[in-house]
Formats: C-alpha cells, structure tokens, sequence
C-alpha cells in the first residue's frame, strides 16, 4: 500500500487560507487536469505507466496531456485595438472576459465583416453565417388548444367560486366557509402554477458546427489543431464521506475528467465540508487512475464515463467497438478499476494504522525527550492524538494543534493541489489569494463561493458547471451543448444553462415521484419560453463573470447566495432579478445522472428540506413580490410560486379532512348535489383531464409519471411542506437555525435493488397523511352503515362524500408497476 508508507515524491501541498468557518471544517480539493504528471500529493498512488504494452493510434493515444503544454488565453485578452487579428484567431479571442462574445469580431474586422458573414473565428469569409443553437417552438396543435384550456378553466373557475360564495349552505356554515376559503386558496395556487407555463419552448444545439469553429485545424492559423474552445472548472461538492462514500464522488470526478473536452481547457475542483483525508486520499487515488481511464475512454469512446456505471453495464460491451485492443485494453482497465475500488474500501484502515504509527512515534519521542530531561518518567504523559498523512505531515483537518483561525469550526480553508496541470505556466498566487476571512461557511453556499475564489487564481475559466458527488456525467458530449447557448450569438446575457436532474436507482413505479419529471419537463420547459428555469443546485454550467461583480459582498449579491437552505433557487433569482436569463439544456442522451432517495422517510426529508428553503425565501427579501423591474412578468409568479406552495399545505389538511368531517356530520360542502353544482364539477373536471392530457404531450411526461406527480403532491403537501410552515415560522420568529439533513447516497448490498423503498424509518411526518387516510376510511364505513339502516336514506349525500373522500384517498393507493426490468 503506497499510502500507509510515507511518500518518497516530493510532496507539493498547498494549504491555504479561505473563508473562516462556523459550522464545518471547508477542505478545499483543487484539481487541475492531468498531462501524466502524477505523484504531488501524499497518498497518490505510483503513476500508471500510460503506455505499457499498448499501442498508440493516431487518435487513440493513451495520453491524457493537451497537443502542447500552452495554455490557450481564450476569453481573456482584449483587443485593445479592437482589430480584428487574423493569426491569433484560435489562440486569442477579441471578446470581454467571460461575457460570451467571445468570438465575435467586432464588424469592421477583417473577418469579412457584415453581418451574416460574422460567423466566428476560423469561418472562411464567404461562408454565410450559422447559429449554434435553436430555439424551436412547440407543435401548434398542443400548445393552442393547452393555452385556450387554460383560459377555459380559469373562467369556469372564476364562475364557480362565485356560484359557491353566493349560494352558502345554511344548514353547516362552517363546512361551507371551510371549504370555500380552501378553494380559493387552491384556485390562486393554480393560477400560480400554470400561468407560467403558457410559453414552453425546445432548444437543440449544433455540435458539429461547434466542432468546426472551435475545434478544427487550419493549416495558417491553427497549425497545431488547438481547440479554441473557453475554459471549463467543474465544481464539485461533497460534505460527509459515510453518507457521501468517497467511492461515489470519486467516480464523479473520473467522468469529469474523461469528459469529452480539450484537457487544457478543463480544471476540477472539489470542495469538502466534511474535511475528511478519507475523501482527500481517495480523490488523490481517483486522480491516479484517471490516467488510465481517461485514455482508455477516448481511445475507445466510452460511454458513461463514469467507471462503476460503465462496467455493471448489461449487454455485450464489445457492441460497435472496432479496435483489435478493445478487450485487452478492457480486461487491464477493469482489473486495474477492481484493485482501486479495494484499496478505496481499505483507506479507512490503512489510514488509522498509518496514525497509530505515527502517534506511537510521536509518544516515544515525548517520552525520550521527557526522559533526558530527567522527569519523573510515572507521570502520565498527554500526546494529541492527529491523524497524519502519508507524507508523515497532520492533516490539517485534524485540529490537534489549534490556534487562532485554525481550530475545528473556525479556521482558514484548506486548498489541496492535487496534480500540476498541463500548463507550464505558473500558477499565479496559488494559495495566498485565498486568505480571506469574515466569510461564513455557509453550508454549500459557502462551499461553492470558496471553490469560485480559488479557482480565480488557478485556472480561471470563464465557465463553470457545479455537480453534487453523485451526480455524475452520463454523456460526455452534454457540457459541448452547454458551451453552444454561451458561445451562440446573443448569448452574452446568459447567466447559466441549467441542465435537467435525472436520477438512477429509483424503483420502476416511481411511487415517490423520485424523477421529478413533471418539474423538470414541465416547469423548466416553460420557463425556458419566458426568462430561464430556475437553478436546481447541480447540473447547472454558469457564466463566471455573472457570479463576481462586487467583491465585498459574496454569498449577499455575489455568488452563491447565504441564508437558505435552498441555496440554488435563491442564487438563480438574484441572477434573474439582474435581468440575466437562463436556458434549459434538454440534451437526447441524459446529460448527468444522480442518485435520489427512495424510501419515504429520506424521500420526505429532502422535500422537507426544500420546502423550508421556501419559506425562508418567502420571509427573505428574497421574496419575488419585491422584484425588480428586470424580472420578468410570468418569470416573476414563477418565483412568487416557490416561495408560497408550501403555505397550501395549510390548506389541504384542512380539505382533506373535509369528506370524512361531511360524512360524519350528513352535511356537504354545499347544500344540495344540484345541477348547477354537478355541472360545475364535470366541466372543471373535464378541463384538468384535458389540460393533463395536453400538458403530458408537450412535455413528453408519461400519464403514470404525471399522476405519482399529483399522488405526492398531496403526500407531501400534507405532512413535509406543513413541517416546513412551522419550521419556517419558528426561524422567522424565534430565530432557530434550520440544518441541513444530507441525503444518503450510500447503497446498501441487497439482492432486492430496492430493498430501500421498503424501508420503514419512522418519522413524525407520515403521521399526518396516515391519519387523514385512516379517519376517510373509517368515515366512509361509518356513513355507509349509518345510510344503510336509517329510515330515511341520504344515499345522495353519502354518495357525494363518499366520491370526496374517494379522491383523498386516490392519491395514497399505489399499484405496482410488474416491469421492473424497465430500469436502465
Ligand atoms: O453543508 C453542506 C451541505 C451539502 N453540501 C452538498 O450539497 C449537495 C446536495 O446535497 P443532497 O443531500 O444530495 O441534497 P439533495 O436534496 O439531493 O440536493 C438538491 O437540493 C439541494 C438544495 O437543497 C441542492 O444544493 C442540490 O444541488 C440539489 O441536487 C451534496 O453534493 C452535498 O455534498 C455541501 O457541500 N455542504
Ligand atoms: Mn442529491
């Protein structure tokens, strides 16, 4: 085991200060691309040999390390002349720093000029101008007939609400006053909804022609086929290495760093809040391997990039593969994959064996020197236990020593460069600039805004695309698409892409609407047609230059914003509320693939989690009824809509006791089942069936997926999003924190992949939708008796609660979907 002997290799750590922390211990990992320059890091394993005994192709060369060693200073430089120069046309760009105008020279260039022939760097003058992306419109035949249901149902709405104000029912005020003020409330919650959802729009993105502006050789002004494209940091986060196994992220970080983008141009930063060396140790193994993964990916255009994923894949792996090699470049990487996931598995041992050494060490030393010096050698002698690493140095998270600004919970952050990047350039300042302090931890937040400062002083791209550590790239191609809507002409006023959350692991029914799909097919589709979709926290590629505009204030206007537990959707709508708008990147192939919860108990607690957030923002200044100007009208209820759904859990409890409260009592919500009220209910009914319908055919939602969607909805509604009211109310007025519980991505080994859905984890939150499904049911065979031997039945009042009561309790039945090989 290299990492329990103390590394021989020069160990160039780089600990630095950051942001003071209050809550957690910030280990900043930074990571910059490999060139095959291993072995800078305690704990890294001897380099794989990248070329023993293969060979080397012409375009499947096992080396990782860019066509030269220079850093191409796309997006940096100015024109100062604003001169359109021909020979540096892939090397430099005209355009501002980061404002997406990167390869657009100025009009009176030499490039041709005029407009349509403007067409990028590279683009031979008489080639007319084409964009990188389209925006293309849904089909008329959905999208009209969706947006006149609309105003359909909302006038029948309106109709109906006044039909019930002006008709009370005298016989129980009450039951009428109850449910007509929930009505009402449903009814603005509605509008909320859908209102913003009469605009989806597609998009596609053109990669070849992205290929052949920024990629393509040209024998006068790019010689040596250096890709112009803008540079990429990938950020990601992780905060706990047992709920967050180090095996996890580090797969993540292995389909970043094979993911298909020119090496020079792409840097990976992790950020820790857990400060473990665990994950430390195992991201400095990740880094080693990936000179062998990253080859082998390209060599043979492996797909996903994500090595666990990649070899528990079904099917005949050799399918479309040509290369002779293929399968003993295959069988080595495997084997070599399998030895890493068991020296993985042993870290935690190897490092408490290599601490105990160390310690023992140290133990004696004190004690020679104690004894030297003559004292009473009986006296128990007090040694601080550190943890250490292989380099035979503490760990800095450790805190065995702490003084002022580096003790646990308040210290200076930890900035690890793990591997010298491809670029001999220096690396500017790498390590002081991060001694700043006064900024708060601020859970991912914090973390986020931590990893934007280091890496302004390394690698700096303009880009930058955050991913949580189990969220991991399925295609390698996706970020490609991302790049097309920046660089695309008019892009310069977009503050990121966001791409949609998709999730493995979940079980074939959904019962928990893990996937989400009607917000990520449906929602962010829409808002992509008005000014963005929101930021979901990962998955998401932002513009640098939309993230600093003031250093003074980070995690306030700059940055990933402080004070929720939501941080994303907060951090989206300052960039909205600034006029910046945002882009929805459906690509055909699943961009990044995450893991979800799947029992109830996680399941809630994550949407406890959100709903919290919301109600932090709606008792913020966050709240978007103060919105600028600049926020766009439909943009504007979207954010209104965040901030208020967890309030319709008040609502909704009520409601659903409604039919139990009407069955017991032998009155309804109105006075009598007349026409007018039965017509009322079939028409809105009949507008919900056909907006559903129509809804589920633009956004591709499957029928099932829409109706776990409303099934949860309620589930939720009743028991997680009530808790987070309170929770909410009780930060807002008593000014208690709120925490934010990690969902575990741990997998238990079971032979049921599933075993997990049937997990019962008891928790006060199931106990509101239990209780209204059991007093419905109880109601119901209370009623029915009751109407049975009466003498004079109210078979139309008990059929009327009866349907009522049926409704709640749809929304609890689950039918198992019995294709469960539907999954992969
Ligand atoms: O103090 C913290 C807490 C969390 N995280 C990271 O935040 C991410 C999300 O945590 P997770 O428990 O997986 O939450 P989810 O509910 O699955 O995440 C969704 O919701 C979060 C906001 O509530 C967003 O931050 C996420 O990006 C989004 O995927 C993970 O990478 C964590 O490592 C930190 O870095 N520091
Ligand atoms: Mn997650």
């Amino acid at each position: 085991m290299a990492s329990s002997q103390p590394s021989k290799r020069p160990s160039k750590v780089t600990v630095a200060g950051a942001g003071g922390g209050s809550t957690g211990q910030p280990v900043k990992f930074a990571r910059r691309t490999s060139s095959g320059q291993t072995g800078l890091c305690p704990g890294c394993k001897e380099p794989y040999k990248p070329n023993d005994g293969e060979d080397d192709g012409p375009t499947g060369s096992l080396s990782v390390s860019g066509p030269d060693g220079k850093r191409a200073m796309s997006l940096v430089r100015q024109n100062q002349k604003g001169e359109f120069d021909n020979k540096g046309l892939f090397n430099e760009t005209s355009g501002s720093y980061g404002i997406g105008s990167a390869y657009w020279p100025p009009d009176d260039g030499g490039g041709g000029g005029g407009k349509g022939s403007g067409g990028g760097f590279g683009d031979p003058a008489d080639k007319p101008w084409r964009p990188l992306t389209r925006r293309l419109p849904m089909p008329k035949s959905i999208i009209s007939p969706y947006r006149l249901l609309i105003v359909v149902r909302f006038i029948v709405l309106c109709f109906y609400l006044t039909w019930r104000i002006s008709h009370p029912n005298d016989e129980a005020m009450w039951l009428w006053f109850m449910s007509i003020v929930c009505e009402m409330w449903f009814a603005f919650s509605w509008i909320l909804d859908q209102i913003p959802k009469l605009c989806p729009v597609n998009r596609s993105a053109d990669l070849q022609l992205l290929h052949d502006k920024f990629d393509t050789p040209d024998k006068v002004a790019n010689p040596e086929g250096r890709s112009d494209l803008p540079g990429l940091d990938f950020f990601v986060s992780t905060a706990d290495p047992e709920k967050e196994p180090p095996l996890v992220t580090a797969n993540t970080i292995l389909s970043i760093l094979a993911v298909e983008y020119p090496v020079e141009k792409l840097a990976c930063y992790i950020s820790d809040d857990g400060g473990a060396l665990l994950t430390f140790e195992a991201m400095a193994e990740a880094c080693s391997f990936a000179d062998l993964w990253v080859p082998f990916c390209r060599k043979h255009d492996i797909e996903p990039r994500n090595p666990d994923t990649y070899f528990s894949l079904k099917g005949d792996p050799t399918k479309n593969k040509t290369r002779m090699d293929f399968v003993k470049d295959r069988r080595r990487v495997k084997r070599e994959y399998d030895e890493f996931k068991v020296r993985i598995n042993n870290l935690p041992d190897s490092i408490r064996r290599r601490s105990d050494a160390f310690n023992a060490r140290e133990e004696m030393k004190i004690f020679k020197s104690i004894r030297e010096r003559g004292v009473d050698p009986t006296e128990p002698i007090k040694v601080k236990r550190a943890t250490w690493m292989a380099d035979g140095t503490h760990w800095p998270g450790t805190w065995t020593n702490p003084s002022r600004d580096h003790a646990k919970g308040d210290h200076a952050g930890i900035l690890q460069i793990m591997l010298k990047p491809p670029s001999p350039d220096p690396l500017h300042g790498s390590g002081e600039e991060e001694k700043r302090s006064g900024y708060d931890h601020n859970k991912k937040a914090g973390a986020m805004n931590a990893l934007v400062r280091s890496s302004a002083v390394l690698s700096n791209g303009p880009f930058i695309l955050n991913l949580d550590c189990d969220h991991y790239i399925y295609n390698c191609m996706a970020v490609r698409e991302g790049i097309c809507f920046m660089m695309d002409r008019g892009g310069e006023d977009i503050c990121y892409i966001q791409f949609p959350q998709r999730f493995e692991g979940i079980d074939p029914s959904d019962r928990y609407a893990n996937h989400n799909t009607v917000f990520f097919d449906g929602n962010m589709r829409a808002l992509d047609g008005v000014q963005g979709p929101f930021y979901v926290g990962t998955g998401c590629m932002f513009r640098r230059f939309a993230l600093y505009e003031d250093k003074t204030e980070w995690g306030d206007r700059v940055g990933w914003i402080y004070g929720s537990v939501t941080e994303d959707v907060v951090t989206g709508y300052r960039m909205h509320n600034r006029g910046w708008r945002s882009i929805y990147c459906l690509t055909k192939r699943d961009a990044f693939r995450g893991s979800a919860p799947i029992n109830l108990t996680d399941r809630l607690h994550q949407v406890l989690r959100w709903a919290t957030g919301s109600v932090e923002i709606f008792f913020s200044r966050n709240n978007a009824f103060l919105a600028s100007k600049r926020l766009k009208w439909l943009q504007r209820l979207a954010y209104i809509n965040v901030g208020v759904y967890p309030f319709t859990s008040l609502f909704l409890i009520v409601y659903c006791f409604l039919p139990a409260l009407s069955l017991l009592s032998g009155h309804f919500i109105v006075k009598n089942l007349n026409a007018t009220f039965l017509m009322y209910l079939l028409l809105m009914t009949l507008c919900l069936i056909g907006l559903a319908v129509l809804e589920v055919r633009w956004s591709e939602v499957s029928l099932e997926d829409w109706w776990r969607n409303e099934q949860f909805w309620l589930i939720s509604g009743t028991s997680a999003h009530l808790a987070a009211v309170i929770q909410g109310l009780l930060k807002v007025m008593a000014g208690i924190e709120i925490s934010f519980t990690l969902t575990s991505k741990a997998v238990e080994d079971s032979d049921d992949a599933y075993a997990e859905l049937y997990l019962v984890k008891w928790t006060s939150l199931m106990i509101p939708p239990i209780v209204i499904a059991m007093i419905n049911v109880l109601a119901m065979v209370v009623a029915f008796s009751r109407t049975i031997y009466s003498i004079s039945p109210q078979w139309g009042k008990f059929v009327g609660g009866a349907f009522f009561s049926f409704w709640v309790l749809a929304h609890f039945l689950t039918v198992r979907n019995t294709s469960d090989n539907s999954e992969q």
